[in-house]
């Protein structure tokens, strides 16, 4: 059975986080299925074009780039239906492990269809400095009929927030910076 990761973000801009996530993963699954995606509770800074384009760029400079594969035609606000279009492309014998930052895990259980989403893939939780795991959001998850492990990563602290609000450019990598400054992306001072 293959074991596949599949990892949607925003990617508003790709961070090292981002980075970081898809290292580890590479090394654990089979195969690392990504996608920038829209949010359906988020608003978003950049077209979902440059930013399927930022994160093509981060994976490119991950050790094992070969083994993650940026599948944008994946991309939808609701998760469900890019794990049919998954389905589909790899099959019943795929076994699929949808990833989320512990920032999500109160709010999963609030997305689209989540009952029949949690019949087709399992749940890994990637701890995220600031965002606890408490064992209501884990119960709550298992009353939906989730069933999920919780990864042992340490993900830096840091968030695509903190670039589109400080221009915090600690968080991305200069390919990214560069590709934000060629195509004038966020208003900070620092594309200037
Ligand atoms: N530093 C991090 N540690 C752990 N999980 C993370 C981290 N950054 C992102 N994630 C997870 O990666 C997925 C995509 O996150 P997303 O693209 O929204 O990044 P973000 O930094 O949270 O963005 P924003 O600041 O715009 O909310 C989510 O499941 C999120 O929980
Ligand atoms: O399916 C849903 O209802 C749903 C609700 C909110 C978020 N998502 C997905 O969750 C993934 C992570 O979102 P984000 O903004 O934290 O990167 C991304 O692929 C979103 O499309 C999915």
């Amino acid at each position: 059975m293959t074991k596949i990761a599949l990892f949607g973000t925003s990617a508003d801009p790709p961070t090292s986080g981002h980075q970081n996530i898809l290292s580890w993963l590479a090394q654990h699954y089979d195969l690392v299925v990504v996608w920038a995606s829209d949010n359906p509770f988020k608003e978003h800074q950049t077209s979902l074009k440059h930013r399927t384009e930022m994160l093509r760029l981060a994976i490119a400079e991950i050790a094992q780039p070969n083994k993650i594969l940026l599948q944008a035609e994946l991309s939808d606000r609701k998760t469900l239906i890019t794990v049919k279009k998954a389905r589909k492309i790899w099959g019943e014998e795929a076994e699929f492990t949808l990833v989320i930052g512990s920032d999500l895990v109160k709010q999963i259980v609030t997305w689209y269809r989540i009952e029949e989403l949690f019949t087709q893939v399992q749940l890994l939780i990637v701890p995220r400095p600031g965002y606890s795991i408490t064992k209501t959001d884990l119960e709550a998850i298992s009353k939906k009929g989730g069933k999920y492990a919780i990864a042992t990563l340490n993900v830096p602290q840091v968030s695509s927030t903190d670039y589109r609000r400080e221009g915090d450019q600690q968080v991305i990598t200069p390919a990214v910076q560069n590709y934000i400054t060629q195509k004038h992306l966020y208003n900070t001072v620092t594309n200037y």
